[in-house]
Protein backbone atom coordinates (compact mmCIF):
# COMPACT_ATOMS: atom_id res chain seq x y z
CA UNK A 1 0.00 0.00 0.00
CA UNK A 2 1.32 3.47 -0.91
CA UNK A 3 1.11 5.86 1.99
CA UNK A 4 -0.02 9.48 2.40
CA UNK A 5 0.17 12.40 4.57
CA UNK A 6 -2.11 15.48 5.30
CA UNK A 7 -0.31 18.44 7.58
CA UNK A 8 -3.34 20.17 9.07
CA UNK A 9 -2.45 23.59 9.90
CA UNK A 10 -4.23 22.88 13.61
CA UNK A 11 -0.91 20.99 13.98
CA UNK A 12 -1.92 16.96 13.14
CA UNK A 13 -0.40 15.06 10.61
CA UNK A 14 -2.90 12.41 9.56
CA UNK A 15 -1.93 8.63 7.45
CA UNK A 16 -4.08 7.88 4.47
CA UNK A 17 -3.60 5.72 1.49
CA UNK A 18 -2.26 7.34 -1.84
CA UNK A 19 -4.76 6.74 -5.03
CA UNK A 20 -3.42 9.41 -6.91
CA UNK A 21 0.20 10.54 -6.45
CA UNK A 22 1.77 13.66 -5.92
CA UNK A 23 2.62 16.19 -3.54
CA UNK A 24 0.48 19.64 -3.05
CA UNK A 25 -1.39 22.36 -0.60
CA UNK A 26 -4.65 24.48 -0.07
CA UNK A 27 -7.11 24.99 1.66
CA UNK A 28 -9.04 21.97 3.79
CA UNK A 29 -13.00 22.15 2.97
CA UNK A 30 -15.71 19.39 3.07
CA UNK A 31 -18.82 19.05 1.20
CA UNK A 32 -21.85 16.74 2.58
CA UNK A 33 -23.05 15.78 -1.50
CA UNK A 34 -23.25 12.21 -1.80
CA UNK A 35 -23.50 12.34 -5.72
CA UNK A 36 -22.39 14.43 -8.15
CA UNK A 37 -18.30 13.76 -7.74
CA UNK A 38 -17.74 14.91 -11.68
CA UNK A 39 -19.05 17.78 -10.93
CA UNK A 40 -17.65 18.58 -8.08
CA UNK A 41 -14.22 17.97 -8.90
CA UNK A 42 -14.46 20.09 -12.23
CA UNK A 43 -16.10 22.78 -10.32
CA UNK A 44 -13.96 25.81 -10.81
CA UNK A 45 -15.09 27.74 -7.55
CA UNK A 46 -12.78 24.50 -6.23
CA UNK A 47 -9.81 26.34 -7.66
CA UNK A 48 -6.87 26.15 -4.63
CA UNK A 49 -8.35 24.08 -2.08
CA UNK A 50 -8.35 20.48 -1.18
CA UNK A 51 -11.76 18.78 -0.88
CA UNK A 52 -12.68 16.47 1.43
CA UNK A 53 -15.86 14.27 0.75
CA UNK A 54 -17.99 13.35 4.10
CA UNK A 55 -19.79 10.92 2.21
CA UNK A 56 -18.02 7.48 2.64
CA UNK A 57 -17.87 5.86 -0.93
CA UNK A 58 -17.03 8.11 -4.05
CA UNK A 59 -17.34 7.49 -7.23
CA UNK A 60 -19.34 4.36 -7.29
CA UNK A 61 -21.07 5.33 -10.59
CA UNK A 62 -17.76 5.60 -13.04
CA UNK A 63 -16.29 9.33 -14.36
CA UNK A 64 -18.85 10.40 -17.96
CA UNK A 65 -16.77 13.56 -19.62
CA UNK A 66 -20.18 14.95 -20.23
CA UNK A 67 -21.41 15.50 -16.54
CA UNK A 68 -17.92 17.65 -16.36
CA UNK A 69 -18.74 21.12 -15.64
CA UNK A 70 -15.41 22.31 -17.00
CA UNK A 71 -12.47 20.64 -18.80
CA UNK A 72 -10.14 20.04 -15.85
CA UNK A 73 -9.79 19.29 -12.34
CA UNK A 74 -9.99 22.16 -10.38
CA UNK A 75 -9.63 20.93 -6.16
CA UNK A 76 -5.90 20.87 -5.63
CA UNK A 77 -6.05 17.30 -4.10
CA UNK A 78 -9.24 15.26 -3.09
CA UNK A 79 -9.79 13.36 -0.18
CA UNK A 80 -12.19 10.47 1.14
CA UNK A 81 -12.88 7.38 3.33
CA UNK A 82 -12.77 5.03 0.18
CA UNK A 83 -12.50 6.14 -3.70
CA UNK A 84 -13.33 3.61 -6.15
CA UNK A 85 -10.34 2.44 -9.02
CA UNK A 86 -12.03 4.97 -11.59
CA UNK A 87 -11.82 7.73 -9.90
CA UNK A 88 -8.76 7.13 -8.61
CA UNK A 89 -7.38 6.30 -12.29
CA UNK A 90 -9.20 9.91 -13.43
CA UNK A 91 -7.33 11.67 -10.70
CA UNK A 92 -3.96 9.87 -11.53
CA UNK A 93 -4.53 11.24 -14.95
CA UNK A 94 -5.06 14.81 -14.22
CA UNK A 95 -2.48 14.55 -12.15
CA UNK A 96 -4.15 15.73 -8.95
CA UNK A 97 -3.63 13.77 -5.96
CA UNK A 98 -5.75 11.73 -3.78
CA UNK A 99 -6.13 9.88 -0.60
CA UNK A 100 -8.19 7.39 0.83
CA UNK A 101 -8.64 5.34 4.03
CA UNK A 102 -8.26 7.76 6.83
CA UNK A 103 -11.02 8.87 8.85
CA UNK A 104 -12.72 11.81 6.84
CA UNK A 105 -15.56 12.08 10.04
CA UNK A 106 -13.03 13.47 12.57
CA UNK A 107 -11.52 15.48 9.70
CA UNK A 108 -14.92 16.92 9.15
CA UNK A 109 -15.49 17.75 12.34
CA UNK A 110 -12.23 19.25 13.03
CA UNK A 111 -13.14 21.70 10.50
CA UNK A 112 -16.51 22.37 11.99
CA UNK A 113 -15.06 23.09 15.03
CA UNK A 114 -11.74 24.98 14.22
CA UNK A 115 -12.96 26.43 10.67
CA UNK A 116 -11.81 25.88 7.03
CA UNK A 117 -7.78 25.26 7.09
CA UNK A 118 -4.67 25.48 5.39
CA UNK A 119 -2.87 21.50 4.69
CA UNK A 120 -0.40 19.86 2.85
CA UNK A 121 -0.24 16.83 1.21
CA UNK A 122 2.21 14.34 0.26
CA UNK A 123 1.37 10.65 -1.57
CA UNK A 124 2.66 8.01 -3.58
CA UNK A 125 5.57 6.12 -3.08
CA UNK A 126 8.33 8.46 -2.10
CA UNK A 127 5.62 10.65 0.49
CA UNK A 128 7.03 12.03 4.00
CA UNK A 129 5.26 13.44 6.73
CA UNK A 130 8.26 16.11 6.30
CA UNK A 131 6.93 16.80 2.36
CA UNK A 132 3.47 17.48 3.54
CA UNK A 133 4.64 19.64 6.24
CA UNK A 134 6.89 21.36 3.65
CA UNK A 135 3.76 21.87 1.22
CA UNK A 136 1.51 22.97 4.43
CA UNK A 137 4.11 25.65 5.38
CA UNK A 138 3.93 27.00 1.33
CA UNK A 139 0.18 27.32 1.73
CA UNK A 140 -1.28 30.65 1.31
CA UNK A 141 -4.33 31.66 3.28
CA UNK A 142 -7.10 31.37 0.09
CA UNK A 143 -7.75 35.52 0.43
CA UNK A 144 -3.67 36.00 -0.67
CA UNK A 145 -4.76 34.39 -4.13
CA UNK A 146 -5.12 38.04 -5.54
CA UNK A 147 -5.51 36.77 -9.55
CA UNK A 148 -7.18 33.42 -9.09
CA UNK A 149 -9.62 34.60 -11.76
CA UNK A 150 -6.91 34.09 -14.35
CA UNK A 151 -6.26 30.53 -13.32
CA UNK A 152 -9.82 29.82 -14.38
CA UNK A 153 -11.52 32.34 -16.75
CA UNK A 154 -11.45 31.53 -20.58
CA UNK A 155 -8.60 33.99 -22.21
CA UNK A 156 -10.66 35.43 -24.67
CA UNK A 157 -14.62 35.93 -25.90
CA UNK A 158 -16.85 33.21 -27.53
CA UNK A 159 -20.39 33.62 -28.41
CA UNK A 160 -22.71 30.62 -27.50
CA UNK A 161 -26.21 30.46 -29.58
CA UNK A 162 -25.36 33.29 -31.88
CA UNK A 163 -28.61 32.95 -33.62
CA UNK A 164 -30.45 32.75 -30.68
CA UNK A 165 -33.66 34.01 -30.33
CA UNK A 166 -33.80 35.12 -26.89
CA UNK A 167 -32.03 38.15 -24.41
CA UNK A 168 -28.53 38.67 -25.11
CA UNK A 169 -25.99 37.92 -21.70
CA UNK A 170 -22.66 39.05 -21.27
CA UNK A 171 -21.53 36.08 -19.02
CA UNK A 172 -18.19 37.65 -16.86
CA UNK A 173 -16.21 33.97 -16.51
CA UNK A 174 -14.79 33.92 -13.22
CA UNK A 175 -14.48 30.57 -12.91
CA UNK A 176 -18.08 29.15 -14.57
CA UNK A 177 -19.57 26.12 -14.24
CA UNK A 178 -20.45 25.11 -17.73
CA UNK A 179 -24.30 24.32 -16.76
CA UNK A 180 -24.95 28.22 -16.70
CA UNK A 181 -24.26 28.60 -19.35
CA UNK A 182 -26.28 25.83 -20.61
CA UNK A 183 -29.15 27.00 -18.56
CA UNK A 184 -28.90 30.47 -20.18
CA UNK A 185 -28.87 28.85 -24.08
CA UNK A 186 -31.64 25.71 -23.47
CA UNK A 187 -33.99 29.07 -22.88
CA UNK A 188 -32.30 29.92 -25.87
CA UNK A 189 -30.16 33.08 -24.95
CA UNK A 190 -27.61 34.24 -26.58
CA UNK A 191 -24.55 34.32 -24.48
CA UNK A 192 -20.80 35.69 -24.82
CA UNK A 193 -18.49 34.57 -22.64
CA UNK A 194 -16.20 37.25 -21.65
CA UNK A 195 -12.73 36.75 -19.54
CA UNK A 196 -12.87 37.62 -15.34
CA UNK A 197 -10.55 40.97 -16.70
CA UNK A 198 -13.35 42.21 -18.76
CA UNK A 199 -13.43 46.21 -19.04
CA UNK A 200 -16.42 48.64 -19.91
CA UNK A 201 -15.28 48.77 -22.83
CA UNK A 202 -16.05 45.13 -23.44
CA UNK A 203 -19.04 44.94 -22.14
CA UNK A 204 -20.28 48.19 -24.32
CA UNK A 205 -19.13 46.85 -27.61
CA UNK A 206 -21.58 43.92 -27.08
CA UNK A 207 -24.49 45.83 -25.48
CA UNK A 208 -25.99 43.27 -23.99
CA UNK A 209 -29.40 42.97 -22.20
CA UNK A 210 -27.84 41.61 -19.17
CA UNK A 211 -24.83 41.68 -17.56
CA UNK A 212 -24.42 38.27 -15.58
CA UNK A 213 -20.96 37.61 -12.93
CA UNK A 214 -20.85 34.09 -12.83
CA UNK A 215 -19.31 31.80 -9.81
CA UNK A 216 -15.79 31.59 -9.01
CA UNK A 217 -13.12 30.66 -6.55
CA UNK A 218 -11.36 32.50 -3.66
CA UNK A 219 -12.10 35.53 -2.29
CA UNK A 220 -14.83 38.02 -4.16
CA UNK A 221 -12.63 41.15 -3.24
CA UNK A 222 -9.97 40.16 -5.15
CA UNK A 223 -12.44 40.11 -8.37
CA UNK A 224 -11.96 44.32 -9.03
CA UNK A 225 -12.45 44.17 -12.90
CA UNK A 226 -15.83 42.02 -12.32
CA UNK A 227 -16.75 44.67 -8.99
CA UNK A 228 -15.90 47.87 -12.08
CA UNK A 229 -18.14 46.62 -14.45
CA UNK A 230 -20.72 46.03 -11.80
CA UNK A 231 -20.29 50.09 -10.94
CA UNK A 232 -20.55 51.10 -14.39
CA UNK A 233 -23.62 49.51 -15.54
CA UNK A 234 -25.82 49.21 -12.39
CA UNK A 235 -29.03 51.00 -13.34
CA UNK A 236 -28.18 50.67 -16.97
CA UNK A 237 -27.51 46.95 -17.86
CA UNK A 238 -29.71 44.57 -15.68
CA UNK A 239 -27.03 42.78 -13.43
CA UNK A 240 -27.72 38.64 -12.15
CA UNK A 241 -24.91 37.04 -10.34
CA UNK A 242 -24.40 33.65 -9.13
CA UNK A 243 -22.46 32.31 -5.67
CA UNK A 244 -19.02 35.11 -6.32
CA UNK A 245 -21.22 36.99 -8.44
CA UNK A 246 -23.70 37.34 -5.50
CA UNK A 247 -20.69 38.78 -3.39
CA UNK A 248 -19.54 41.01 -6.37
CA UNK A 249 -22.13 42.53 -7.17
CA UNK A 250 -23.39 43.43 -3.43
CA UNK A 251 -19.31 44.62 -2.81
CA UNK A 252 -19.92 46.96 -5.61
CA UNK A 253 -23.55 48.50 -4.55
CA UNK A 254 -22.40 49.49 -1.34
CA UNK A 255 -22.18 45.73 0.40
CA UNK A 256 -19.78 43.84 2.19
CA UNK A 257 -18.78 40.71 2.24
CA UNK A 258 -16.76 37.98 4.63
CA UNK A 259 -15.34 34.70 5.10
CA UNK A 260 -17.16 32.21 6.90
CA UNK A 261 -15.85 29.66 9.46
CA UNK A 262 -16.18 26.68 7.46
CA UNK A 263 -18.51 27.98 4.38
CA UNK A 264 -21.26 25.73 3.06
CA UNK A 265 -21.02 22.82 0.83
CA UNK A 266 -23.50 20.24 -0.14
CA UNK A 267 -26.55 19.54 -2.58
CA UNK A 268 -29.26 19.70 0.47
CA UNK A 269 -29.02 23.06 1.88
CA UNK A 270 -32.18 24.79 2.69
CA UNK A 271 -33.21 28.20 1.62
CA UNK A 272 -36.35 30.12 2.34
CA UNK A 273 -38.01 32.75 0.05
CA UNK A 274 -38.74 36.07 2.60
CA UNK A 275 -41.72 36.50 0.24
CA UNK A 276 -43.38 33.42 -0.48
CA UNK A 277 -42.19 31.65 2.88
CA UNK A 278 -41.62 28.47 0.54
CA UNK A 279 -38.36 26.62 1.63
CA UNK A 280 -36.41 24.50 -1.35
CA UNK A 281 -33.34 22.38 -1.31
CA UNK A 282 -30.45 23.81 -2.95
CA UNK A 283 -26.46 22.84 -3.96
CA UNK A 284 -24.30 25.26 -2.95
CA UNK A 285 -20.37 25.55 -2.70
CA UNK A 286 -18.96 28.95 -0.81
CA UNK A 287 -16.58 29.98 2.11
CA UNK A 288 -17.49 33.66 1.59
CA UNK A 289 -20.81 35.27 2.36
CA UNK A 290 -22.53 38.97 1.97
CA UNK A 291 -22.55 40.30 5.47
CA UNK A 292 -23.87 43.54 4.52
CA UNK A 293 -26.40 43.72 1.09
CA UNK A 294 -25.68 47.45 0.50
CA UNK A 295 -28.51 48.82 -2.03
CA UNK A 296 -29.67 45.46 -2.41
CA UNK A 297 -32.71 43.49 -0.57
CA UNK A 298 -32.34 40.20 0.99
CA UNK A 299 -35.04 38.35 -0.23
CA UNK A 300 -34.34 34.47 0.65
CA UNK A 301 -32.45 33.38 3.91
CA UNK A 302 -30.41 30.01 4.33
CA UNK A 303 -32.68 28.16 7.08
CA UNK A 304 -29.36 27.10 8.91
CA UNK A 305 -27.46 30.39 9.81
CA UNK A 306 -29.82 33.47 8.11
CA UNK A 307 -27.08 34.19 5.69
CA UNK A 308 -28.23 35.99 3.03
CA UNK A 309 -29.49 33.13 -0.22
CA UNK A 310 -31.16 35.92 -2.74
CA UNK A 311 -30.45 39.56 -3.19
CA UNK A 312 -32.62 41.75 -5.72
CA UNK A 313 -33.52 45.76 -6.17
CA UNK A 314 -36.36 45.91 -8.56
CA UNK A 315 -35.44 49.92 -8.99
CA UNK A 316 -31.81 48.98 -10.07
CA UNK A 317 -32.97 45.69 -12.08
CA UNK A 318 -30.90 43.13 -10.15
CA UNK A 319 -31.52 39.69 -8.87
CA UNK A 320 -28.37 37.10 -7.35
CA UNK A 321 -28.34 33.40 -5.56
CA UNK A 322 -25.59 32.60 -3.25
CA UNK A 323 -26.36 29.05 -4.22
CA UNK A 324 -25.97 27.22 -7.77
CA UNK A 325 -29.65 27.24 -9.46
CA UNK A 326 -27.72 25.39 -12.40
CA UNK A 327 -27.22 22.39 -9.75
CA UNK A 328 -25.06 19.87 -11.44
CA UNK A 329 -24.75 18.36 -8.79
CA UNK A 330 -28.01 18.64 -6.86
CA UNK A 331 -31.52 19.62 -6.85
CA UNK A 332 -32.89 21.49 -9.75
CA UNK A 333 -35.50 22.66 -7.85
CA UNK A 334 -34.24 26.49 -8.54
CA UNK A 335 -33.87 26.62 -12.62
CA UNK A 336 -36.35 29.04 -12.62
CA UNK A 337 -34.32 31.20 -11.91
CA UNK A 338 -32.84 31.24 -15.12
CA UNK A 339 -36.44 32.35 -16.73
CA UNK A 340 -36.49 35.35 -13.91
CA UNK A 341 -33.12 36.42 -15.49
CA UNK A 342 -33.81 36.61 -18.28
CA UNK A 343 -37.64 37.95 -18.01
CA UNK A 344 -35.78 40.93 -16.17
CA UNK A 345 -33.78 41.60 -19.14
CA UNK A 346 -37.01 41.55 -21.39
CA UNK A 347 -38.50 43.71 -19.00
CA UNK A 348 -35.61 46.42 -19.19
CA UNK A 349 -35.76 46.21 -23.11
CA UNK A 350 -39.66 47.17 -22.75
CA UNK A 351 -39.11 49.54 -20.56
CA UNK A 352 -35.98 50.97 -22.52
N1 LIG B 1 -19.05 28.90 -5.94
C1 LIG B 1 -18.63 30.13 -5.80
O1 LIG B 1 -18.83 30.99 -6.64
C2 LIG B 1 -17.80 30.43 -4.57
C3 LIG B 1 -17.63 31.90 -4.29
C4 LIG B 1 -16.46 32.21 -3.39
N2 LIG B 1 -15.23 31.76 -3.95
C5 LIG B 1 -16.68 31.60 -2.03
O2 LIG B 1 -16.02 30.65 -1.67
O3 LIG B 1 -17.54 32.05 -1.31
Amino acid sequence: METAYVALESGRVVEARSRAPGTTRGELVFTTAYTGYEESLTDPSYEEQVLTFSYPLIGNYGVREERFESDRVHPRAVVARELTDDVAEWLTEEDVPAIDHLDTRDLVTGIREEGAMKCGIAAGPDATEAAAREELSACKGMSEHTDIGQQVSVAKRHTHNPNGDGPHVALVDCGAKGSITSSLVERDAVVDVLPYDATAADVEHLDPDILFISNGPGDPENFTAAHALVEEFVGEVPLAGICLGQQVIAGALDGETEKMDFGHRGVNQPVRDLRSGRVVMTTQNHGYTVSEPGQLEVTQVNVNDDTPEGLESDELDVLTRQYHPEANPGPNDSLDFFDDVLALAKDAELAA
